[in-house]
């Protein structure tokens, strides 16, 4: 053998073991990737069950939370999702009952049940709310003024600081609200149903107050009920600090989603707990210019439930006689009169909403001077003023209250009987809202409304309201055409109209909340 045929068998024996190699080398990877795949597909499975297991047992757990002994049967909770016309959208919504009875809250904290008993029963908001809250869930509430709405929120916060029982000093819930005197109303009805739960403290942050006893409340208080304008001083200061706020409620939402509030609403959130945070909002009317905003906030798979059918269009409480009239704008204050001798029998309490601050004082001065005993709040006034005005009303001092906006949301003052809107508002929400201060906790009240040529851009909306609710519609309203004036998303409402024109926007907000 030459010694070129030497090499060349040699090269041919070191192809072939190449090749035998090359081969076993692509055998092995095979057979590694068909192990791994395998693995793959048993963590998969693995998983997968694991993953059903926990939501059989989280279903359980709601169960176990709502309704251990099922005391309602099927029949009655089909008749009260029916009755109440509840729509329940989002997230896992079977197998969760609503909670038609007080002691089907087997879990409940036993003293904070106890303020519940003062009730019948749950009002539908609450039965409907309670389950998916108890269990962690974020939850958007829409239903009528007057329903409870406070309550079902409030119990959640409460029930989960008494089971994480320590001695936390952390602020743990933060609820916000568009204004003073309805933070003020939050926290006096937290105040109440936690009175027996040892080492609950809850405080009240709002604006025209000094701020020394509010950083002292901060310190022990794991509540904190707040106006954003004075929430954002006390945490750029460094009083407040929200990283551990864990169940945030924005009540009144679509108020507090608007432009004169998003960036605060924004700031605010930014500065809660970022991991399992439950986020609430629970309001009235819903429209759809805050819902993208809204649910930018909220769990992947939160819930909304509506109470009285599809609250997308904006609904009015149907106990409320509605009468509409539509008046020259120079004869307003002169219809007003009218009005007041109508209704005024110095028993039933009398709201007079007007749209601006100075308008609220000009009419306040003339029935003063006409001889009518009346209470004002707007924002030119200080906060002690408004306090007291709002007091005054509702111990009955004065049973007729001239108010603006800063009145129209939330607040829940026994036995208004009447509503009268001498100037209609910027927007028909807020119109909703002003006359659900009448007709609350299943009572019945009237709302008077003078409309002019001045509104009728906002004719189209109230027709439909007014349609919602089976009240007439007068002649002259439609004449005003039925369009409705596509709202925008920008600064109108409570605060916006309230304002001082000469003031900039951002800096009236904060002197109003
Ligand atoms: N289960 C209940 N049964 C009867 N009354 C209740 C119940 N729960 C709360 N209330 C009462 O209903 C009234 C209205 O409650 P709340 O102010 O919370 O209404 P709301 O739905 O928040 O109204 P708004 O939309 O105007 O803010 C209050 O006086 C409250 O004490």
């Amino acid at each position: 053998m030459t010694q070129e045929e030497i090499i060349d068998k040699k090269r041919k024996v070191d192809d072939n073991l190449d090749k035998k190699e090359k081969k076993k080398l692509k055998k092995d990877k095979k057979d590694k990737k068909d192990k791994k795949d395998k693995k793959d597909k048993k963590d998969k499975k693995e998983k997968k069950e694991k993953k059903e297991k926990k939501s059989e047992n989280e279903e359980e757990t709601v169960n176990a939370t709502s309704n251990e002994t099922p005391v309602v049967d099927a029949g009655e909770i089909e008749k009260f999702l029916k009755e109440n016309e509840v729509i329940i959208e989002g997230g896992k919504t079977l197998n969760i009952n609503p909670i038609i009875n007080f002691n089907e809250l087997t879990k409940l904290n036993k003293t904070i049940l106890k303020e519940l008993n003062k009730y019948p029963k749950p009002t539908p908001i609450q039965s409907a709310s309670w389950p998916y809250l108890l269990k962690g869930k974020d939850v958007i509430g829409i239903a009528e003024t007057g329903s409870g709405k406070t309550v079902a929120f409030g119990v959640p916060a409460l029930n989960k600081l008494t089971q994480e029982n320590s001695d936390n000093k952390n602020i743990k819930v933060l609820i916000i609200s568009p204004t003073r005197e309805l933070a003020m109303q939050i926290y006096d009805n937290l105040n109440t149903l936690s009175a027996n739960c040892d080492k609950i403290n809850v405080c009240c942050l709002y604006g025209g107050v000094p701020k020394d006893n509010q950083r002292r409340e901060l310190k022990k208080s794991q509540i904190v009920v707040a106006t954003p304008g004075r929430l954002i001083d006390l945490i750029e200061e460094g009083s407040c600090n929200l990283n551990n706020v864990d169940y945030l409620v924005l009540d009144e939402a679509d108020r507090m989603l608007e432009k004169g509030f998003e960036e605060d609403i924004k700031k605010i959130i930014s500065e809660t707990s970022k991991i399992n945070r439950q986020t609430l909002m629970f309001t009235a009317t819903w429209p759809k210019e805050v819902r993208d905003l809204a649910n930018s906030f909220m769990q992947k798979d939160f819930i909304k439930i509506s109470i009285g059918g599809n609250r997308d269009e904006l609904t009015a409480n149907k106990r409320i006689k509605q009468i509409v009239e539509v008046v020259d704008n120079f004869k307003k204050e002169k219809k007003l009169l009218d009005l007041l001798r109508k209704y005024d029998n110095s028993e039933d309490k009398i709201l007079i909403f007007a749209l601006y601050k100075k308008e609220a004082s000009r009419v306040e001065r003339n029935l003063k001077y006409s001889g009518y005993k009346v209470a004002a709040i707007h924002g030119d006034l200080s906060q002690q003023q408004r306090t007291q005005a709002l007091n005054e009303f509702k111990s009955g001092k004065s049973n007729l209250l001239l108010a603006t906006d800063v009145a129209a949301r939330g607040l829940d003052i026994p036995n208004v009987k009447v509503v009268i809107n001498l100037t209609f508002p910027l927007t028909v929400e807020d119109y909703v809202h002003r006359i659900g201060r009448t007709g609350r906790a299943g009572k019945t009240g009237i709302a008077h409304t003078l409309f002019t040529e001045q509104e009728k851009h906002l004719a189209g909306a109230l027709v439909n309201v007014l349609n919602g609710a089976n009240q007439p519609v007068p002649e002259d309203l439609i004449k005003f055409g039925t369009h409705t004036k596509k709202k925008e998303h920008s600064a109108y409402g409570a605060f916006y109209k309230d304002i001082d024109m000469n003031k900039n926007q951002k800096r009236s907000l904060l002197i109003n909340s």
